[in-house]
């Protein structure tokens, strides 16, 4: 599905940020980046769509060849790639509604955009992805007026509306609490799970990354350290990724089936305070 052939970034500042990763994900493979601040974890998400030009290597998106794409190929490619920020990237004083049609503006003619007229298709999906991600009574809201978690589930949807094969997810729970993380973690791993996307998800979070992603890779200073599932991410390897440190209880918080199972009814039902 994605594969990176010896990635290199090297800023114009002499910031080596990547030295020749090698990474390939299969469809609908949940994938967590971690590594400690500067490692290059954002560098390597944004080298995927081509937000920052690799130095060198080549990128695969099934049999489209990334690197060598002129800018209206690139353009086109991008519509396969979702993603979703850290500070949700929303346009405040647009309604919720506009903020979700906006992923599709890719697709849609000039004028049509200029004018915000989107076909009826669009818009019916709009609707069934708010409904999805539990804000089908908020689509004539400001986004400004939404919570934190509300701001992240409009993201998701923006970034499904494109209709993707891979998503590339830059600190999504970055700014909000552990209650909410896990229920955006929660719900972008099944929304991959039930659309075959494959996901790759910088995360700082280790215990969250483990909880929900099937595989982990661990970046140091440009180079990937750790490739392996989360049960596999010992002491040893966390040193391994971050250094020297007493690992004792950095636990992999496990979820409860349980009240997993009551969570995802509550989540379904739920919707965040507006603050
Ligand atoms: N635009 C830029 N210009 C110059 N150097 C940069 C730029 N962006 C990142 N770097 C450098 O590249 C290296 C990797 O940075 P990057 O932001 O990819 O790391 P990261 O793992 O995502 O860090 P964090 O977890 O703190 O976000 C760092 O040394 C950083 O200073």
């Amino acid at each position: 599905m994605l594969r990176l052939e010896q990635i290199v970034k090297k800023y114009p500042t002499g910031d080596h940020a990547l030295r020749g990763v090698d990474l390939e994900v299969p469809e609908h493979q949940v994938m967590a980046l971690i590594g400690p601040s500067g490692a290059g974890k954002s560098t390597l998400i944004r080298c995927i769509n081509r937000l920052v030009e690799p130095t060198s290597g080549r990128i695969w998106l099934k049999d489209l060849e990334m690197v060598s794409l002129n800018a209206r190929e690139l353009r086109r490619a991008r519509r396969r790639i979702g993603m979703i920020f850290q500070e949700y990237a929303l346009v405040e004083r647009l309604t919720v509604m506009e903020n979700v049609l906006s992923g599709r503006l890719g697709y849609v003619g000039f004028w049509q955009s200029w004018f915000r007229r989107f076909p009826q298709t669009d818009i019916d999906h709009a609707f069934m992805l708010l409904d999805r991600v539990g804000l089908a009574e908020f689509a004539d809201k400001r986004a400004d007026a939404l919570s934190g978690g509300q701001r992240q589930r409009v993201g998701i949807a923006r970034a499904l509306i494109q209709q993707p094969d891979l998503l590339l997810v830059d600190e999504p729970t970055a700014s909000l609490d552990p209650k909410t993380s896990r229920q955006i973690m929660r719900l972008i791993t099944e929304l991959a799970r039930e659309r075959n996307l494959a996901v790759i998800i910088n995360i700082h979070d280790v215990p969250l990354a483990q909880m929900f992603a099937q595989r982990i890779v661990g970046l140091r200073q440009g180079t990937l350290v750790y490739d392996g599932t989360p049960e596999g991410l010992t002491a040893d390897r966390l040193t391994d990724i971050y250094g020297e440190e007493n690992w004792e209880g950095q636990f992999k918080a496990e979820e409860d089936p349980a009240t997993e199972a009551q969570a995802q009814i509550a989540d379904a039902r739920r919707f965040d305070p507006v603050v």
